[in-house]
């Protein structure tokens, strides 16, 4: 197993240009596929989950044509009609790739297979399958009941009323959403349970619209979409930079100083991950704001206590954060965690301990006291981009730590250790 070894960072200072959003980079390309008409997608992620999406495009006929840093990709929309894939559909661990897939493909004429890698065999998706059978869907589970993998018998979806848990994951209601126009009726889709993660849902509703396709909703709770519709392309649109990649650099300013200037998240984010800047504001961080760059310098940090259930992927980064703040940080509300990249409650409270934090686990919570002592310790990162990310943040508070299979960061930011170090002193 590969291993890095971070030594104390001193301080951090520079600029960073962030990558493309990985939600925003797979449900574009996705619109796209769909769509009449060609669209060129600007700052694209080049990473495992976006491959991951594109490649599963090409199995289904799909055009793409990438730059020569797959930054840039022109997309020759199909208008909605998709080859039949020879080979089973291979999607990683990549959430927004599979619970898209899995809701379009279900109303596309043809026979899919969707995989992926051991994890995703344990990430839930029985919520989906149930509201895509109510409408009259045709989708298998090949192993467990509720996991993938999936067979798909794609058909026509008459659309109608249907209900939607909303309570494990909001990719689920955002893949129906982004199907529902492909029905051949109106849609009226209800969520039952507390819907989690609320601001990727803005996310999709802002994607669709781009595409041409608005979608009416009573306070998150019922969603209106017209049948019948095709997408549209935006001729050309843009991917922001990445919301939740931003937290690790807004943390390391916020620990370590200097200065760091942030370019591609700011005050017009469409993604909810921004609230992790506010977060840290309350923690301490000193932030300018502008519309899309924040300039982040280091702050006297105390622990919070939040409710991070709109922000579970950036939270993760509070919980590192929660070492160099003075008392308890307490994230509550993240259930989810459990059922992502890996338990990611169990993960983070195992691999913190390990740092010498005091720790609580709950079902849905964690709580942080910083080490009395520091102690070195070797990461484990259960194949989790934002664990190896996370834990960067021992090093940016001059503690040394290694990490161990650092390469696991390619799920969304394969090039996180390069630019950490380009703004490092030592
Ligand atoms: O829709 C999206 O792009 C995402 C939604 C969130 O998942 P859940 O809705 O499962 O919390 C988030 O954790 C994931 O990284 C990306
Ligand atoms: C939960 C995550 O990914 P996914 O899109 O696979 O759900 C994540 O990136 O933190």
């Amino acid at each position: 197993m590969e291993q890095l070894s971070l030594e104390p960072i001193k301080k951090v200072s520079g600029s960073v240009t962030l990558p493309g959003s990985k939600s925003l980079s797979n449900r574009i390309l996705l619109l796209a596929a769909l769509c009449d008409g060609v669209t060129e997608v600007r700052n694209l992620l080049d990473s495992d989950d976006i491959r991951h999406m594109l490649g599963a495009l090409s199995e289904m006929g799909v055009q793409v044509q990438l730059n020569d840093d797959k930054t840039i990709a022109t997309v020759n929309g199909t208008g909605g009609k998709l080859l039949t894939p020879k080979e089973p559909l291979f999607l990683g661990n990549a959430g927004t790739a599979f619970r898209p897939l899995t809701a379009v493909l279900a109303a596309t004429q043809g026979k899919f297979t969707l995989t992926g890698e051991p994890r995703m065999e344990e990430r839930p998706i029985g919520h989906l399958v149930d509201a895509l059978a109510a409408l009259g869907a045709d989708v298998t589970y090949l192993k467990n009941a509720h996991y993938p993998p999936l067979e798909i018998a794609g058909k026509k979806i008459a659309g109608g009323k249907v209900e939607i848990d909303g309570s494990i994951s909001s990719q689920f209601l955002t893949a129906l959403l982004m199907a529902a126009p492909l029905f051949e009726g109106d849609s009226e889709i209800k969520i039952i349970g507390e819907l989690v993660s609320k601001p990727y849902i803005d996310i999709t509703l802002g994607v669709m619209k781009h595409f041409g396709v608005i979608v009416e909703h009573d306070n998150y709770q019922v969603f209106y979409v017209k049948g019948k519709q095709g997408y549209q392309s935006p001729g050309s649109i843009m991917v922001e930079g990445d919301a939740s990649s931003a937290s690790y650099f807004v943390a390391a300013a916020a620990i370590a100083g200097g200065e760091i200037e942030i370019n591609g998240v700011g005050l017009s984010s469409v993604q909810g991950d921004i609230g992790f800047a506010k977060v840290m504001e309350q923690v301490g961080a000193q932030i300018d704001w502008f519309d899309e760059k924040l300039v982040v310098r280091k702050g006297k940090l105390k622990g919070v206590d939040i409710d991070a259930n709109a922000i579970p992927d950036a939270a993760m980064t509070l919980a590192t954060v929660a070492l160099f703040a003075e008392g308890k940080t307490a994230i509550r509300n993240i259930y989810n965690w459990r059922v992502k990249e890996t338990d990611r409650l169990y993960a983070m409270a195992t691999e913190l301990r390990k740092v010498g934090a005091e720790v609580v686990e709950g079902e849905d919570f964690i709580e942080v006291t910083p080490p009395a002592e520091f102690k070195l310790a070797e990461i484990d990162t259960y194949n989790d981009h934002r664990i190896a990310m996370c834990f960067s943040m021992v090093a940016v508070g001059g503690k040394a730590v290694v990490i161990n299979d650092p390469g696991c960061t390619a799920k969304t930011f394969p090039t996180y250790f390069e630019v950490l170090a380009s703004i490092s002193e030592h």
